[in-house]
């Protein structure tokens, strides 16, 4: 099946330059979001190419230039563990980010990993529900990366989570990890103001050129869910990982 989703490609020569990049990217939405509504909600990804973009925008260079204490956390998946673990995606931002800006606790929004999976996931729907009230669940900003199996957040291929319809958290077990996890669905990703994909590095060039440029085939490629309703979707890659692109896509 052709497909019709054609995101903004920002593609770099290096890493640093991609993370610098969508550090400057980040702000630009955080100012305009506090101007616009007066918060800034991100939903942070996991694993491990983040952890250089938040350290980045934790650095003197970038502190300076966010109203941090307008910003609200949340997760766009998590690992099954306690939050002290060193798997744990909550850690990863909180060594990297949120412990040396000081954000408070009030502003940050974790899974509860003490509870059982569907419990966790669960309250978390609710915590989210409860922090939009009235209004529809959009984050101004979901970060994103990309497994060499195309997962994103917590969509492993196969799953059932992947053919959820509703918006919210739900939990998912992954059989190649043999291990819950807790996810943001496709949908509730999609409502996003603006989606961006944080990819670096060689060993993810087949997975982004399957999930932006393949044929469909979501059951395989989980990251061609990402489809915002009606926000922007952004893609930054350095060379390696753009290397496989068509001509003219990278
Ligand atoms: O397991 C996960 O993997 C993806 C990709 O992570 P990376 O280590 O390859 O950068 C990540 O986006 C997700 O949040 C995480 O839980």
């Amino acid at each position: 099946m052709a497909r019709n989703n054609v995101p903004t490609l920002h593609v770099f020569p290096t890493p640093e330059e991609v993370l610098q990049q969508l550090a400057d990217f980040f702000v630009e939405l955080a100012t305009r979001a506090i101007a616009g509504h007066g918060t800034f909600s991100v939903a942070l990804s996991g694993g491990s190419s983040p952890k250089k973009l938040y350290e980045l925008l934790a650095s003197p260079a970038y502190r300076s230039r966010v109203q941090w204490e307008e910003v609200f956390f949340f997760f766009g998946d998590e690992r099954n563990v306690p939050p002290t673990d060193t798997e744990s995606n909550y850690r990863m931002a909180h060594e990297a980010l949120l412990g040396p800006l000081g954000i408070a606790p009030t502003q940050v929004f974790a899974v509860d990993t003490a509870l059982a999976p569907a419990e966790a996931a669960q309250r978390y729907s609710q915590s989210i529900t409860e922090f939009f009230g009235q209004r529809e669940a959009r984050f101004d900003l979901v970060l994103l990366g990309l497994g060499d199996n195309s997962h994103t957040a917590s969509l492993f291929p196969h799953t059932p989570v992947l053919a959820e319809s509703v918006a919210g958290a739900r939990e998912v077990y992954v059989e190649e990890k043999q291990a819950y996890r807790i996810t943001l669905t496709a949908p509730l990703l999609n409502q996003a103001q603006v989606v961006a994909f944080l990819v670096y590095g060689a060993d993810k060039a087949v997975a982004v050129q399957h999930v932006v440029a393949g044929e469909q085939d979501i059951a395989q490629f989980p990251a061609q869910l990402i489809a915002p309703t009606s926000g922007q979707l952004h893609w930054f890659l350095d060379d390696a990982a753009a290397s496989l692109l068509p001509a003219g896509r990278q």
